[in-house]
Formats: structure tokens, sequence, C-alpha cells
């Protein structure tokens, strides 16, 4: 600014202060970026403001509201704003539908406009996760998922029960001279056998106890367990890491409240010894190397004859030119991964749940028994079709367990055009969250909700037959739903048929109630659980 004396002499008796050039440009451009902050900041609450929800703190959002209530705080929510409401992960808001039909009509009346899911500030961080079916998006997740699906046949799923009821075989020999065990352990161990047999072919060995008297397989033995629990030991922790709290390494939470920096800080940290992300990073590439290098020596091998599911992915991809395109080795090896990571810890903890329970609710046990006695002789292996249609209680106290426990209580979609949902527009990029855990603890599908029941999932009771059909829905919802579904309600029913055959568990006097658990992806046990295992005569 270049002013004459007497225009400066002028502009002070007016008052008017004197502002120099530099100055300005500064507040200027403070100016600027804090509108731009804002704008960044606000942007995605200003697209689905409409959508009623608590008020929510500068980059926080709603996070503290998840800690004070833990995951309640869906129900708590939506009692106070009804079945669709925002609810903000960071910075980062989520559609949340809390209701049945809402949540059929996300999953599969506009299933067109929201077929992919977001992407979680976890997942961002970890491209091994990404591409995997789960994340995979549009026309990679249709190929992928069709391919995937021909392995699914029943057909195929009925030759795996010898193999699943050998490991189960071998895992539960002896367990009444265990004393008080963590049969959560066991479970995890279990379940990640029997997948790494169905998924890689390859047997971890993880839940036979170990006999370990013959030296001449003894080294070999102690070889392959050390790279076996190497491998075991990465994959959890690569999968622990993924927490959706604030406890997660430093990129991961930076991706929750300012998603833009966390991809620079993560290349950063993770050169930097000592941080959480060097951590992640370094196992995340461990665990695809092994992975690519399992998948290669397969791709070698000429006769892929094994009923394995890496084999049939291989085979099924040979055969098809687009889906030899979407195919590539590292997809191949994220699919892999990811049956290990999806089959480990959902069936297992479901197990777990299931033999909690019942060990608290000796009249549901008594039926159970009866059931199983009735079925056959002791040594009489179930049938993909006995399965099926002869344990008609066993059925109903898996559905109820996985109600009261539902592992996976929300699940994770994003609208890919503008989409109206309960009478809200929400836009193109919205991220819309169907609550099923709220769903199943819905009082009016679910009478005294927080009782264990197994007989409300009777065909012929009342509240069976008039409730929604998906009101409990723990493997999702519509073409997008869990693609092991199957595969392990097969695993879980000739556990159960198996260990109740054997056994019988009563909770251990250290054993917490009500059970205690944490949030990660899928949910975990704090402490585990804990029974003791009679031996039935
Ligand atoms: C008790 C056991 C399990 C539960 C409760 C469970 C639950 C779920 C849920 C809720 C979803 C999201 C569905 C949706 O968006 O509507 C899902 C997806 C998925 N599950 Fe499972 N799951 C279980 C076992 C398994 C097993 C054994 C496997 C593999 C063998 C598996 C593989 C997958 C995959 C690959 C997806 C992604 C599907 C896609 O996006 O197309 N799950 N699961």
């Amino acid at each position: 600014m270049d002013l004459s004396g007497a225009k400066v002499q002028e502009l002070m008796e007016f008052g008017i202060p004197l502002i120099e050039a530099p100055v300005v440009s500064v507040t200027f451009t403070v100016l600027a970026l804090l509108a731009g902050t804002l704008w960044y900041l606000y942007r995605p609450y200003w697209a689905v403001r409409k959508v009623p929800g608590p008020p929510s703190l500068p980059l926080l959002g709603h996070l503290p509201l998840l800690a004070k209530y833990g995951p309640d705080v869906f129900a708590v929510l939506a009692k106070t704003y009804g079945p669709v409401f925002r609810f903000h992960m960071g910075r980062q808001p989520l559609v949340i539908v809390a209701d049945p039909e809402l949540c059929r009509e996300v999953g599969i009346k506009k299933f067109k406009d929201i077929s992919n899911r977001s992407i979680p500030s976890p997942i961002a961080a970890s491209p091994l996760h990404q591409k995997g079916l789960f994340f995979t998006r549009d026309a990679r997740w249709s190929t992928m998922r069709n391919t995937i699906l021909s392995v699914y046949q029943p057909s195929h799923l009925a030759k795996l029960i010898p193999t699943m009821q050998s490991f189960i075989e071998a895992a539960t020999e002896n367990l009444e001279s265990q004393g008080d065990m963590t049969f959560s352990e066991l479970s995890l161990k279990l379940a990640t056998d029997v997948i790494g047999q169905a998924a890689f072919g390859v047997d971890f060995g993880l839940s036979k106890p170990k006999a370990g008297n013959e030296s001449a397989n003894r080294m070999s033995h102690q070889q392959n367990d050390i790279e076996v629990q190497d491998f075991i030991n990465q994959h959890i922790y690569s999968t622990t890491q993924l927490k959706m709290d604030l406890s997660g390494s430093f990129s991961i939470i930076l991706g929750l409240l300012v998603p833009i920096l966390q991809e620079p800080f993560r290349q950063i940290l993770k050169r930097i010894p000592g941080t959480m992300d060097r951590k992640v990073d370094q196992t995340n590439q461990n665990l695809t190397r092994r992975l690519d290098g399992i998948v290669a020596k397969r791709m070698k091998e000429k006769s892929l004859d094994s009923k394995d599911f890496l084999s049939l992915i291989l085979r099924a991809r040979e055969s098809e030119t687009t889906s030899r395109n979407f195919f590539t080795l590292d997809y191949i090896s994220a699919v892999t991964y990811e049956h290990l990571l999806a089959g480990s810890a959902t069936t297992s903890f479901t197990l777990s749940t299931i033999i909690y329970l019942v060990a608290g609710h000796p009249e549901v046990e008594k039926k159970l028994l009866k059931e199983i006695d009735e079925f056959g002789p002791r040594d009489q292996m179930p049938t993909a079709h006995d399965l099926q249609h002869n344990f008609p209680y066993l059925d109903q106290v898996i559905k109820e367990a996985m109600r009261f426990y539902t592992v996976s209580p929300l699940v994770a979609r994003e609208t890919s055009a503008e989409v109206k949902i309960g009478g809200y527009i929400l836009p193109k990029g919205t991220w819309v969250w169907l609550a099923l855990g709220v769903l199943a603890k819905d009082p009016k599908n679910f009478s005294e909700p927080d009782k264990f029941k197994p007989e409300r999932f009777d065909p012929d009771c009342e509240e069976q037959k008039q409730r929604h059909p998906y009101a409990n829905s723990p493997f999702g919802i519509g073409p997008r739903a869990c693609i092991g579904q199957k595969f392990s309600i097969q695993e879980l029913k000739l556990s159960m048929i198996h260990l109740y055959r054997k056994y019988i568990f009563r909770h251990s006097s250290d054993m917490e109630k009500p059970l205690e658990l944490d949030y990660g992806i899928v949910l975990n046990f704090k402490h585990g659980v804990r029974v003791r295992a009679i031996k039935r005569t």
C-alpha cells in the first residue's frame, strides 16, 4: 500500500488503522487455511446433516460416546434417534441402519447402488487386507465372488466333512484330563487348522495334542511348529491390529481423525524403528511374502488335483479369461489369507459362545444331549443331509447363540450413487452401516432379548412366525452376505455333535459373568471362555 502523507493523515483522523500488505496477505492465508480445514472436517458431515444424530466433537466425532457405552452405543442411539441415524467415527460420519426392513432395502432392494464396502482406516493402512473379497469393489468384486462361489458348491462342502471331523476328533481327545481350560483358545486353534487345511491344503497342526515320542519325526515337527507358530503369530498380530477404536497404530488413529494424513504418515512411520506402524508393516510384508510363496509354488505344481480352496480357485481361474485377468497372484494370496482370517476368528468365537451359553443353561443342555444321543451310535459320522435336516434343536441353539453374541455386529457398505433410505437422501460415497447387533437385541422381534432361549427359533413358535425375516442376520444380507456361511455352520454342527457325544461343560470358577468382550473388526473375548470338560459315560 503506497499512501501519500496527506492521505495517511486523513485516514488516521477517521480512526482507520493502517494495515501493511504482508499483514493482509498473511491474514488472508490464515483465513483461507482455516476455511479449508473447516471444509475438510465438515464436508462429510454436511452431506448427511439431515440424518439425525447427537452433537459431535470436531475431529473426535462420537468416539467419546463409543468409549462411554461400548458397542451398546448403537442401541442407545437407535432408541433416541430412530432406525436411521448418524454416528461419527472421528471425522467420518456413518449412517447407521438399525431396522430389518431398511437393512433389506440396503442389502437387497437397492444393492445396485450400495454394492461396495466402505474402507475403514485400519484397512486403508493394510494393502494385504484390502485385496481380499471383503473390500474389493465393483466389477472386480463380482468376478472374484463368482469364481469363489463355484468352490462353495454343496457337493464340495460335503466332501470336507471327513477332514473337518478328523481335526475335531484329534483336537478334543481327553479334554476331561485338562481340568479348567480356556476353551476359546482351543477352538481358535481348531478353527485355524480346519480352515488352513480347507483353504491352503496345509495342516498347521495347532490343535492336535502333541504326541512327541518318535524322535525321528520330532526334529522336523519342531521345525514345522516354529514356522507355523510364527506364521500364525504374525496372522494374529496383523489381525488384532485392525482396531476400530483409538488403540491402533498412530497412522490408523490419524486415519480416523484426519484421513488425508494417514498414508503420508504411514509411509514415514513405517521407516522409523520401534513404531507400531513399522511392526504392522513388517508383519504384513512377511505374511504377504509367505502367502505369495505358497501360491506361486501351487501354481507351478502341474497337477492341481487337491481339493483345497487355493487349488480350486487356481483351477477355476484357469478356465476363464476374465477371472484370470482379475485374479492375479496378489489377489489370490489375499483371498486365501482372508479365508484364514474370516474363517477362524468368527467360527471359533461362535463355537466358544455356544459352549459358554449351553454350560449356563442346563435345560438347553438336556434337550440338546437328547437330540444328539437319539441320532445314532456315537461313532456314526453325520452326512451333509443329516446336518441339514436331523438336528433341528441344534439349529435353534446355534441361531440363538449367534443372535445373543453377534460376532460381526456392524456391516460396512458405501453408496456408489445417490440413494434414498428411510426417507433420507444419501449422496454418492455415503458410508452406510447395517447394525446387525442392534437388530438382534430388538425387543420388537425378540421378547426378553437378554435371555438365551433357543426355542424362540422353533419354526412352530409364534415369535418365529411373526418375526421379520432379516431380524437375525449374523451372516449379513443379500448378494454381499458371508460366503463362508455354510462352511462355518457345517463346522459348528460337526464340532457340537462330537463334543456333546463325549462331554458336558461347566464354567470354571474363574470364568467372569457376564462374558467380557473386546471390539475389533469382529468381537473377541477379553479373557476367554474358561470351562471344565466332564466326560460322559
Ligand atoms: C460364524 C462364522 C461367520 C460369521 C458370523 C460371518 C459373518 C460375516 C458377515 C456379517 C459378513 C458381511 C456380510 C454382509 O456384508 O452382508 C461376512 C462376509 C464375509 N465372510 Fe464371513 N462369517 C463367518 C465365517 C466365515 C468363513 C468360515 C469364511 C470363509 C471360509 C468367511 C468369509 C467371508 C468373506 C470372504 C466375506 C466377504 C464377502 C463379500 O464381501 O463378498 N466367513 N461374514
